[in-house]
């Protein structure tokens, strides 16, 4: 069966290949697991929390309609938790879509957002549908559609909040943010980076901008290619590892030396927020790909 749900959880495994599956909590909608030809591909902390009371820490999150904390008083999204609504509301499972490759989806709008939460966002006045589509290939790609079905525009910011799996983060490298203009959350600093490639030693925190789309990063380790993450339509891309300190003040974070064992990055539109018209559609997506050889693409600013 290529597709199993529970009440909690859906699996849908390679139609050709049993040992390539992914696995999906609909609490967030959020990917708990992706198995690679056996391998698994992502980072789950052993203390998430799968029943709903915290958004998951691991796997793939999905930040919605906000990114961090909005700080300015005025905006709609000024009293929205941390990275929004769409990682902690239950979505719905829509089913399969194709199957070949097989595609299923999941859709959340306001109705299944707890409503003292949905009257934090402009509120309660807008209307939205999202709707998740999940594609296991060899690659795992995830596409998301943000229709806005209300009477009023909104901005919004969107962003897959990918925990990689590594080995270990003091071996790995990413490739391809060179000259990228970033903001690092740490120094709350703007500059360009300058690194070829980018080594880890403590925590780290960065919004890259505005990077061409034609641009795709790879985790290297010790000359391997892990994982390649590729874009359409999400400018941004976030660099995050939380190292020992703050791994130590996430209750959820197991265990502590887990940091050593992953490394987020976060394909999104966060720089600025989108605005999107009544009746009008937004569409983007991130595929993750394993293996293959390094592509260096300096030369495209
Ligand atoms: O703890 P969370 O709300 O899941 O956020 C986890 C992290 O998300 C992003 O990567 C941000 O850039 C970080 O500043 C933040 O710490």
């Amino acid at each position: 069966m290529p597709i199993e749900e529970t009440d909690t959880k859906v699996t849908l495994t390679h139609p050709s290949d049993p040992s390539s599956s992914v696995t999906i909590l609909k609490h967030g909608a959020t990917i708990l697991s992706w198995l690679h030809k056996g391998k698994e591909q992502l980072w789950l902390s052993d203390a998430a929390k799968l029943d709903g009371s915290k958004p998951v820490r691991g796997g793939i999150p999905l930040v919605f309609p906000i990114f961090g904390k909005e700080k300015n008083e005025s905006s709609p999204a000024f009293q929205l938790s941390q990275h929004g609504f769409a990682r902690s509301s239950p979505w719905e499972f829509l089913g399969q879509t194709t199957e070949s490759p097989a595609t299923i989806q999941f859709g959340l709008g306001p109705e299944q957002v707890d409503p003292e939460v949905y009257k934090l966002w402009g509120e309660g006045k807008y209307d939205f549908t999202l709707i998740l589509s999940i594609t296991l290939d060899d690659d795992l790609t995830t596409t998301i559609e943000v229709e806005n079905s209300g009477k009023e525009d909104f901005d919004f910011k969107w962003l897959f909040h990918t925990y990689l799996r590594v080995p270990d983060i003091t071996d790995v490298l990413v490739n391809n943010l060179i000259d990228q203009r970033c903001y690092d959350q740490l120094l709350a600093t703007e500059y360009v980076e300058k690194a070829p490639v980018i080594s880890f030693h403590e925590e780290f925190d960065r919004i890259y901008k505005n990077i061409p789309v034609e641009k795709s990063f790879q985790v290297i380790d010790k000359g391997q290619v892990l994982h390649n993450v590729h874009r359409d339509n999400l400018p941004d891309t976030v660099v995050w590892n939380p190292w020992i300190e703050k791994s130590k003040g996430m209750a959820d974070f197991e265990p502590k030396s887990g940091y050593h064992h992953m490394l987020c990055i976060e394909a999104g539109h966060v720089a600025e927020y989108l605005t999107l018209a009544k009746g009008s559609k937004w569409k983007a997506a991130q595929t993750l790909s394993v293996g293959g050889e390094i592509r260096l693409q300096t030369n495209i600013f």
